[in-house]
């Protein structure tokens, strides 16, 4: 410090003129004009210097986690695959549970074991339950109106209390039944047509899924079935695949804030999002419309636009949430963009698993016909005695969780994990699919066996961090109760209704198990499978 003043004032006699023949021929005007300049520079020099050693000295002690090394301005982005879940993955193998990457711009906080997810879901959930503006987010949710990309604040925790509250309770989705119901009635007689007319030949089980699953959500928030609704159903289905599509794909501008929008033009990915956008917002807007029709059949039901216009009239503020037509669109497209791949996804690879293991399939089947016995159909609130279907969920969703890294979330202060230091704006990622696998909680872990979860309590609601398909803490899914009871249905319906077969000439260990990326994971290849109607045995085969 004492060097850098003597240099300082060496400057300023420089300057000054300290040399007394320079100084002699300055006017008093220009002594006076150069102090004003220099006299705080002089003072303000030592402060800077100071700040400057102090944050030098902070960087030295901050602890960052272990990650890969980066390069210059893409950072980590080389190192990943396609599928993000799977190179995050294999890089925690040789960096460790808690791992900080670079995506362009964004540090990345990569959590992949049970008790890092605890910490960052439960011990510090405050500290990281906000979500970054993303791009595909931002447009799809109406500028982050909805609830599942909205950053944490007032307006994310009123709108998602009010969608508790009205859209997600138990007596709500209860209410929902014959819906489900319905649908799912509907999907056993077009496979019992279809294995009676061409018998033995497979069916594409994923596309029939893919349909109940979108029927339902239409039917629970629109209120009617696509066949009444005039709208083109199959474009429906592709504009909603389409817009998380875009929600899943890479965008630039996410990574490289500056110039990343410029590529996201060229790429075309701009446009894209931008269709995505106005042909699902035209459609939400023409069932807004035909629900404000005074002509309409007064319904026996509520359906989810009647709740949420009903909301809106009533003016009902709940916090700082007056609704608008906005809202209602930025909490429907939730609805259809967090609800219809993942209930699908999972009744899909519910069905692989149990096709490649018959021993699994026959277990179920088992259970289910000796339940319900001859009655012929099954009702939700049979649901709750397969005790063994239950299982095969959860072993599914161990797993093949549809959100394999949850939706990231952003912290919001500077926090420690595992003494490392974790600041805030950094993204977080929960790598559940690794959890899922992690051979140090699951025994065998790549084996498909449900009885694992026989006699334990672990479920997947939140609190058990070994397993966490819904997520946890104040961002977990508020609609674990909507999502499980159409794949419990469907499935238990199928099974009691088929024998399911493998294609002719295909073996269990031939099934393709590839996952493909979108919002959600799902199998790139579809699921075809042979439906049988069962045969009950006869009385006298009984005995
Ligand atoms: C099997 C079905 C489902 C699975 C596996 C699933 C999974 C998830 C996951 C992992 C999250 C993120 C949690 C986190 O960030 O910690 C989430 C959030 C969310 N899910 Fe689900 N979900 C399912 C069904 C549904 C359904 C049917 C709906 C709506 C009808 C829905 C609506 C939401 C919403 C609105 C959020 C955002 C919550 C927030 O950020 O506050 N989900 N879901």
């Amino acid at each position: 410090m004492g060097k850098f003043l003597k240099r300082c004032m060496t400057i300023c006699i420089n300057n000054f003129g300290g040399s007394s023949v320079t100084y002699k021929n300055k006017s008093p005007m220009a002594i006076y004009t150069q102090l004003l300049i220099w006299l705080p520079l002089l003072l303000l020099l030592p402060l800077f210097l100071l700040m400057k050693k102090k944050i030098e000295i902070n960087r030295q002690n901050r602890h960052l986690p272990p990650g890969p090394p980066k390069l210059p301005i893409t950072g980590n982005l080389h190192q990943l695959g396609p599928l993000l879940h799977n190179s995050l993955w294999q890089l925690s193998k040789r960096y460790g549970p808690v791992m900080l990457l670079r995506l362009g711009a964004a540090p990345t906080l990569v959590v992949s074991s049970a008790e890092a997810a605890k910490e960052v879901l439960k011990t510090h959930d405050l500290d990281c339950c906000s979500r970054p503006p993303l791009k595909g987010t931002g447009r799809l949710s109406y500028n982050y109106l909805d609830i599942a990309f909205a950053p944490y604040g007032d307006y994310w925790r009123d709108i998602r209390k009010l969608c508790v509250l009205e859209l997600f309770t138990t007596k709500r989705v209860q209410s929902f039944q014959v819906i489900r119901e319905e649908e799912v009635a509907l999907l056993i007689d077009s496979i019992a047509r279809f294995s009676s007319h061409a018998k033995l030949s497979p069916i594409d089980l994923s596309e029939k899924l893919f349909s109940l699953a979108a029927s339902v959500t239409f039917k629970v928030a629109f209120g009617k079935s696509f066949e009444g609704s005039g709208l083109d159903n199959d474009r429906f289905q592709e504009v909603v695949h389409e817009a998380q599509g875009k929600l899943g794909s890479f965008a630039a501008s996410d990574f490289f804030p500056r110039v990343g929008w410029i590529i996201d033009r060229l790429t075309g990915l701009h446009g894209r999002i931008e269709r995505s956008f106005h042909e699902l917002d035209a459609f939400f807007q023409e069932v807004i419309d035909d629900h404000l029709n005074p002509q309409r059949m007064k319904q026996e039901k509520e359906d989810i636009i009647d709740v949420l216009l009903r909301v809106e009239k009533d003016q009902i503020v709940f916090g700082s949430v007056r609704l608008t037509n906005d809202h209602i669109k930025a909490t429907l497209m939730d609805i259809f963009l967090a609800g219809v791949d993942t209930a699908a996804i999972t009744m899909i690879w519910a069905m692989t698993e149990l096709a490649r293991n018959p021993r699994v399939m026959k277990k179920a089947q088992d259970e289910i016909r000796t339940c319900i016995g001859k009655k012929g159909k099954i009702a939700e609130g049979d649901i709750a005695q397969l005790q063994y279907l239950k299982m095969v969920v959860k072993e599914t969703l161990r797993l093949h969780p549809p959100a394999t890294l949850l939706l990231p979330r952003e912290t919001m202060t500077h926090f420690k994990i595992n003494g490392y230091d974790i600041y805030p704006k950094t993204r977080v990622q929960v790598n559940v699919w690794a959890i899922g696998r992690d051979p140090t909680i699951w025994e065998k872990p790549e084996e498909f066996f449900p009885e694992r979860f026989m006699d334990c309590s672990i479920d997947f609601k939140g609190q058990h961090f070994e397993f966490l398909p819904f997520g946890s803490g104040r961002r977990v899914c508020p609609a674990i109760n909507m999502g499980t009871s159409t794949v419990e249905l469907a499935l238990a319906s199928l099974l009691y209704h088929f024998d399911w077969k493998l294609p002719d000439g295909m073996k269990e260990e031939d099934t393709n198990m590839e996952e493909a990326a979108s919002l959600a994971i799902y199998k790139k290849v579809a699921l075809k499978l042979v439906p049988i109607n069962h045969q009950w045995p006869s009385k006298c085969d009984m005995s």
